[in-house]
């Protein structure tokens, strides 16, 4: 099977990619929107992109281009644990110290504030596609005073030296990547990293209508139906109109979501089913 990631080799995508379908045809493609377009051209027939991240929350790029631009059904979710390593070039390994930029994805970078912080006080922090690209960015410059943020795979295939392991400021950390597919089929996929299953619901409010976020919400919670995550992000049309994201802790049923999904579009609410899937955790 062909399954596309968020590249170069060795990003935290790729690792999880790996782990999930360790005999897959793994294809990298440089960003979030690359790949999901891959995957709505029929290049490939799975997509994984970064979602979430406990410490930094949301991929918006992600949530963004899936809602307004390739709405693709979401198929599949894999939880994987996140540790961020600081790598050098090894011609930079005894005085990492001086290293005057950082490279990482935002998300990595922001999770390593604290420490950078304290650690370096001057440097400047560049903001790179992902933690891999990062890396070989820096293999590729050996005499620029560099570092990167990135994984141990990453440093193993860019010939990078980790000078400080373990560099998050929390310890719990994890991401959530979402596997997209052109057609809403189910994943066939035996795997003992099975956790459960999820809705993903994106519901537009209707306009200036007082309590409307509490109906919405009582929908749900009547129905005992338990939501683990909500989220708003700005539907793009003027300033205070936003959109919610609603994750439902169930697969998709005949009775209650169907049920609560006509409660809210009668309450003149849009209603848009993102997927229903399994989850995985490694
Ligand atoms: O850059 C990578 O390695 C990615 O897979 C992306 C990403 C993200 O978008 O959050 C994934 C996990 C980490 O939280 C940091 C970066």
């Amino acid at each position: 099977m062909k399954i596309g990631y968020l590249g170069p080799k060795a990003t935290f995508t790729d690792l999880a990619v790996t782990t999930m379908f360790p005999f897959a045809e793994k294809y990298a493609y440089d960003t979030i929107p690359e790949c999901i377009d891959a995957v709505s051209n029929g290049e490939v027939e799975l997509g994984v992109v970064p979602l979430e991240n406990a410490l930094e929350g949301s991929v918006n790029l992600t949530i963004d281009y899936l809602i307004h631009e390739q709405p693709l059904p979401i198929v599949g979710e894999i939880i994987a644990p996140i540790q961020q390593h600081l790598m050098v070039h090894p011609y930079y390994k005894e005085h990492w110290n001086d290293v005057r930029e950082i490279y990482s994805h935002s998300h990595a970078i922001a999770q390593c504030h604290k420490f950078l912080h304290t650690t370096f006080k001057k440097a400047k922090y560049v903001y790179m596609t992902s933690t891999s690209a990062a890396a070989k960015f820096v293999s590729e410059h050996p005499h620029l005073p560099i570092a990167a943020i990135a994984n141990e795979m990453a440093a193993k295939e860019y010939g990078l030296e980790i000078v400080k392991a373990n560099i998050h400021d929390y310890d719990y950390n994890h991401t959530r990547f979402i596997i997209v597919r052109k057609q809403n089929e189910e994943l066939s996929l035996q795997s003992t990293l099975y956790a459960g299953d999820k809705t993903t619901l994106m519901i537009a409010l209707p306009k200036d209508q007082a309590g409307a976020l509490h109906q919405v919400l009582s929908a749900f919670a009547w129905r005992r139906l338990n939501l683990t995550k909500i989220e708003s992000r700005p539907a793009k049309t003027g300033l205070g109109n936003y959109f919610f994201i609603i994750d439902i802790d169930q697969k998709m049923d005949d009775v209650l979501i169907p049920g609560a999904i006509a409660e809210l579009e009668a309450l003149d609410c849009t209603v848009q089913v993102l997927g229903s899937y399994p989850y995985y955790i490694i």
